[in-house]
Formats: structure tokens, sequence, C-alpha cells
């Protein structure tokens, strides 16, 4: 069964990579996301300088498989990290790069597109609108005004397909609010939902104390328990953005919610705490559970059954 894919006009031998955040933010982890099975890798959200983040213990999977939670506060080598691994990186062998920019304000995200823009590189830039963690910056993704001055500012600078990562939305008037708003940019090629659903706090019941140490416990959920909160923000973007492509990430730990998601709209499937637990070997497993659903089904491309998710 045929898993290749196209997201912002860049061809991708299966529709697998990491979630930005795992397993990407130095260049040994890339290599070793190079030489897996994935089908692209994207680069740790960058912000103009480097920064450590929080204190651990910052992320936790949680027990019974259900997910994970992180408070990481955007831990990153700083972007000119990034620049140079795409000013390096070998646009000839299989995968496309994707780079994930994460500013601390519009104007560091301005100067960030900008170097990247001068550089004219194969890599494909998403602007992450979603990081819940990094103390006293609200998610600008949950600021519908302030998104879209920022997309009216980076859109004409970047020119090119871009994307954005979005947190995840819980009304229906939220989901039409933020799809006018990315309908407005033409190059503006694709969304990826979800980020982890943000301010999450587990708790202990032995010691009776928060997992995490950031945020007094508060932080970003992932894994199993955000899966139909990701396949909701999937098919209601797949829905409202006829000319964009949607990037499917959340709960994806086998093939069945790969499967799911491209059913729900998805282009293409990140995988987040599951790559996290698992390791880059994971994509091997995921890829032949897809393409025996999908042979159990009668598929032979994921073209086949993309956005087909049946109502009653
Ligand atoms: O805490 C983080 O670094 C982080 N954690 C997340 O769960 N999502 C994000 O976008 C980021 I930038």
């Amino acid at each position: 069964a045929d898993l290749s894919t196209t997201v912002a006009g860049v061809h991708l031998d299966n529709v697998f990579f990491n979630a930005s955040g795992v397993w990407c933010q130095h260049e040994e982890e890339l290599k070793a996301l190079l030489e897996s099975g994935s089908g692209s890798l994207i680069t740790k959200s960058a912000t103009f300088e480097h920064r450590e983040g929080n204190p651990s213990p910052r992320y936790l999977p949680l027990p019974g498989g259900v997910g994970s939670i992180n408070s990481m506060g955007l831990p990153n080598e700083g972007y000119e990290y990034y620049l140079n691994y795409a000013k390096q990186f070998d646009y000839t062998q299989a995968k496309p790069l994707f780079i994930s920019l994460s500013g601390l304000s519009l104007a560091d995200n301005v100067k960030m597109v900008t170097a990247f823009v001068e550089a004219d590189l194969p890599c494909i830039l998403e602007v992450n609108f979603s990081c819940p963690n990094v103390p006293g910056k609200p998610q600008l993704g949950y600021d519908i005004d302030a998104m879209d001055a920022a997309l009216a500012t980076l859109a004409p600078l970047i020119k090119k397909p871009f994307g954005i990562k979005l947190p995840p939305y819980f009304d229906i008037a939220h989901f039409d609010q933020v799809a006018a708003v990315v309908n407005k940019y033409d190059n503006l090629a694709y969304v990826t939902c979800i980020n982890s659903v943000g301010n999450g706090l587990a708790i202990d019941l032995d010691t009776e104390t928060a997992l995490i140490k950031p945020k007094d416990g508060f932080g970003g959920l992932g894994g199993l328990m955000v899966l139909q909160t990701a396949l909701a923000n999937v098919n209601a973007f797949y829905r409202r953005l006829p000319n964009k492509q949607v990037i499917g990430v959340g709960g994806v730990v086998s093939g069945k919610e790969a499967f799911l998601h491209i059913l729900a709209g998805a282009s293409a499937v990140q995988i987040g705490t599951q790559l996290k637990e698992e390791g880059p070997a994971m994509f091997d497993r995921i890829k032949k559970e897809l393409q025996e659903i999908m042979e159990k089904k009668g598929y032979k491309s994921v073209n086949d059954f993309r956005g087909k998710v049946k109502t009653l």
C-alpha cells in the first residue's frame, strides 16, 4: 500500500514524521530521524536566542499509556543553529525538512523568518502559534486577532508555502473564526493540528504532589488521551480549508490512530509522545500497521480514504 503524500508542494515517501519538539532539538537526534522510517522531519521550535527551558522534571509519560505531560519551556539551540542545519542539509535525499519557528515576539519571528528567506533554502517554515509552556507568554493561537496580525506580517515575508502549528480548539465558533483567518493567506499552505492540550495537571496519588516541576505542575497533555480532540481539529479544519492541507498530530500510537487521522482529513501524520517513548524505530512499526489496515480494507493509497470519514 502506498503511504506517500505531498505537503506544501513537497513529496513525502510516507505520511509519518516527528511532532516538533520530540527527537529534534540537536543534530544527532535529527540524524536519527533521517535514518529512521519517517517520511520527513521537523526541528524543535526555535527562538531567537538559545534557551535552557524550564526546570526538570518537565516531561513525563502518564501511567497506563494514556499519554504524557510536558512543560519543556521552549528549550532550543537558538534559530541560527537550525539555520546552519538547514544550510548544510542534503536536500537531494528523499526527506523534506520542516523548520519550526516560535519567536517570543512578532519582532523575533520577523528576524528569524527574514534570515531563512534570505538563505533561500528548500526547507518549509512552520510558525508555532501554540506553545503553552512559556510562563507569562499566552498562546497566540488563542488570540485570533493577534494571530491574524502576525500572519499579515509574516505571510508576505515568507512568500513561499508555509504552515502554522495550532493549539486545540473546543468550540465550533473558534474553528470558524480561525479558518476565516487562515483562508486569508494564499501561501499559508497547511495547518498542523493539534499542539498539546495546554495546562493540564498530573498529580501523584501516593506523594500527593504534581508530577512535573514547572508552573506548579501545569503542562501540555499529549498521547492517546488527546486523540479524539486531535481528530476533531483535523476534521474541522479539513472541512473549512478547502484549498489547504492539514497535518494531523495527537494520540497516534499505532497504525489505527494514523488511519483515523487520515480518514479525518490529514495529509501527513506526526507523532510526539509515542516517538518519545519508543524511539525512531517506531516509524517502521507504525508504517507496517497502517499498511496492514489499508490492505485489509482494500485501500491502495492514503489518497483513497483521506477525509472520507462518514457521518450518521
Ligand atoms: O514546552 C515546550 O517547549 C513546548 N511544548 C509543547 O507541548 N508544545 C510546544 O509547542 C512547545 I515550544
